[in-house]
């Protein structure tokens, strides 16, 4: 898909006229190599290759409006009424994000009220959308010390207008949507029926989940704290496995379609023997399959640890007829639900090892909600904390119909339509997967594996 720059402008409310509290401190601020100046671009690539491709003058190569303080802004905050929502899956961070934007919008704005919408976009429908926490300074001091989100969660549909009317009967200026994938796509839905009504409300995203499958990021927030966690369990079973005869260590880990918590934790535990992710198919049987692979390992050196990311080997289950570990259909939000792949893996391993020989010492972890429900780790902290005082300024500016992201290390707009225009996953032939197969000496590939595409295409129909 190529881009252009008029595919990377963000939807403006209208001119800004009021004073930002910020003015004076922007008045001498020029672009550097610590801060984009209001009014500078980001450029969307980064080689000379790449920018050379489009054949066009430097003002009109495809690059992004730079987040930050502005010297006007868009609402007089007196008269402004913010919301907040966090939707999707649980994540390191959440209460960080919205610890962040109550103080920038309290204290440096200084609004007339920040209202937080509870349990995710069902907390915007006509049953609950006056169930709503009153957020201050005070009451989220401490939130970023817990893991989770002091509004609640959920998943599954809401109808547009129905949020919409939640938003106009509680007097809403601006809106902030933090989610994933879906999330992104809520936040799009609310601004379209927003724009159709002629109404002024501003809707600014802030990507959010530990699957890390948001493109237009360099990561998204949690993602950071939930692959560091998942190193203590890799650690765990490959202890395990070394101290058994014929130790089998598998670790499976969450990331749903994408590989990169597993990519990640594999190579920050540096003890993995093999890493199977969504992106990368392989085949079980035959003389270059995964399980002649996890024989050697065990003869070789007398045990074996693998980083199983959920959603690998999804094809597996039909050609394996293997119907009951394969839990088909979708979630509330319609997210396909994933087979097992674990207690796949874990049968298939256990009957090849018994037939040649080698009764296996099986030691299995599936840490599931254990990496997600954590508070943020330092990193993702002070990234939540600048995420949220992006998403501020993009706001009061009157952005809207946009996420606020950190692109090539600069905070960024990027149009909500992008945020959802592809899934970010592991590149079978990009750096970070060549890492990981330098760190685990494992193939490639295992065997003669499915074409790619159709494996993917496959997974990503539903
Ligand atoms: N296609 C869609 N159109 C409109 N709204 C959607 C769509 N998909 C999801 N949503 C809304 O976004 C919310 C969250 O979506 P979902 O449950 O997929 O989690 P997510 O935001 O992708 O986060 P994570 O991936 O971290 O779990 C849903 O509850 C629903 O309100
Ligand atoms: O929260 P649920 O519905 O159990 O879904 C779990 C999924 O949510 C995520 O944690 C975030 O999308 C995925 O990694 C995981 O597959
Ligand atoms: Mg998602």
């Amino acid at each position: 898909m190529t881009l252009h720059l008029d595919d990377l402008r963000v939807r403006h409310l209208g001119a800004c006229r009021y004073d930002s509290p910020f003015s004076e401190m922007l008045s001498s601020k020029q672009t550097s190599p610590h801060y984009v100046a209001e009014g500078d671009r980001v450029l969307l690539e980064d080689t000379v290759s790449m920018i050379a491709g489009h054949d066009l003058p430097a003002g009109l190569v495809p690059s992004f409006e730079a987040a930050g303080p502005r010297r006007k802004i868009y609402f007089d905050p007196s008269r402004v009424t913010a919301g907040i929502v966090t939707c999707g899956g649980l994540c390191p961070g959440l209460n960080n994000v919205i610890r962040g934007l109550v103080q920038e919008l309290s204290v440096h704005y200084k609004v007339k009220r920040i209202l937080g919408f509870r349990n995710g976009l069902q907390g915007l429908t006509a049953e609950h959308r006056d169930d709503t926490i009153e957020l201050t300074p005070e009451r989220v001091r401490d939130i970023h010390k817990a893991g989770g989100t002091i509004l609640g969660s959920s998943r599954g549909g809401q109808d547009a207008d129905e949020m919409v009317d939640s938003l106009v009967l509680r007097d809403v200026d601006i809106m902030f949507v933090i989610g994933g994938d879906g999330g992104m796509r809520a936040a799009t839905f609310l601004s379209k029926a927003i724009k159709a009504r002629g109404l002024d409300i501003a809707v600014i995203g802030v990507p959010k989940t530990i699957d890390n499958d948001l493109p237009f990021t360099d990561q998204s927030f949690g993602f950071q704290s939930a692959f560091a966690r998942a190193t203590d369990f890799i650690s765990s079973v490959s202890v395990e496995a070394a101290a058994s005869p014929n130790g089998v260590g598998i670790v499976k880990l969450m990331g749903r379609h994408s590989g990169f918590i597993a990519s990640y934790a594999a190579l920050a535990a540096n003890g993995a023997d093999i890493v199977l992710i969504p992106e990368v198919p392989f085949t079980l049987g035959g003389p270059d399959g995964l399980l002649a692979h996890v024989e050697h390992h065990v003869r070789a050196k007398g045990y074996v640890v693998i980083v199983l990311a959920e959603g690998a080997g999804q094809d597996l289950f039909d050609e394996h007829g293997q119907p009951q570990h394969n839990g088909r259909g979708t979630d509330a939000s319609g997210n396909v639900k994933l087979g097992n792949i674990g207690e796949l893996l874990k049968e298939r391993i256990t009957d090849h090892l018994t037939a040649v020989g080698l009764a296996p010492t099986m030691r299995y972890l599936d840490p599931s909600y254990a990496i997600r429900s954590i508070a943020a780790n330092a990193y993702d902290s002070v990234y939540c904390l600048r995420l949220a005082h992006a998403a501020v300024h993009a706001a009061m500016a009157g952005r809207t119909e946009a996420a606020v992201a950190r692109w090539r290390r600069r905070f960024v707009h990027v149009p909500l339509s992008l945020m959802t225009s592809r899934r970010n996953q592991v590149d079978p032939d990009g750096d970070l997967w060549m890492s990981v197969l330098e760190t685990t000496c494992q193939p490639a590939e295992f065997g003669s594996a499915p074409d790619r595409e159709s494996i993917r295409s496959s997974v990503f129909s539903a």
